[in-house]
């Protein structure tokens, strides 16, 4: 988790930045992503939450941290393998987590469960098995602040 928390330091999304790490079952990286614009689209779409129009806010654009996390795996398979992210997936990207196999889902955050993204990703989680779990830092001395890719109030916000 702490590699997700870093990795979603590497985003520029001004509101919510979020981090995905795949780990296979033999506990090697295999995959890391951050949401971002897709490439060559930095400059050519807002990062804006509200518009007269979705289509000039962020929404449509981003690519999300698991996806970019797929993309940027390093081996074919990610069968058994399990994923920790900085935010509870989208059901878009449960779908792309069932489908690759990934077997685990390690969250850090449940920032928006009442949007229906998120009911239906854990309906599909729920549905196809796949164990969801909130992460645990090990002990209150970790040198990762798990919490500050989100802001101090942010761990209340489930
Ligand atoms: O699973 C996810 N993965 C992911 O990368 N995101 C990204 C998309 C947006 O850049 C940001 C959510 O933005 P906001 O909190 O402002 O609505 O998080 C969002 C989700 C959950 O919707």
């Amino acid at each position: 988790m702490a590699v997700a928390v870093l990795a979603a330091k590497q985003s520029r999304d001004p509101h919510t930045q979020v981090g995905a790490c795949i780990v296979s079952s033999e506990n090697r990286i295999v995959g890391i992503g951050y949401n971002k614009m897709p490439n060559d689209c930095t400059k050519a779409f807002p990062w804006d939450k509200e518009a007269a129009s979705r289509l000039d806010t962020k929404y449509p654009y981003i690519s999300h941290a698991e996806l970019n996390a797929f993309v940027n795996k390093t081996v074919v398979d990610v069968r058994g393998c399990r994923i920790y992210v900085t935010l509870f997936p989208c059901n878009e990207c449960a779908k792309i987590i069932i489908q690759s196999g990934i077997h685990e889902v390690i969250y850090l955050l449940d920032k928006y469960p009442d949007k229906d993204e998120t009911r239906a990703a854990k309906r599909l989680f729920e549905n196809t098995g796949i164990h969801c779990r909130k992460f645990k830092p090990k002990n209150e001395k970790d040198p990762v602040d798990f919490y500050s890719v989100f802001g101090a109030n942010q761990e209340q916000s489930n």
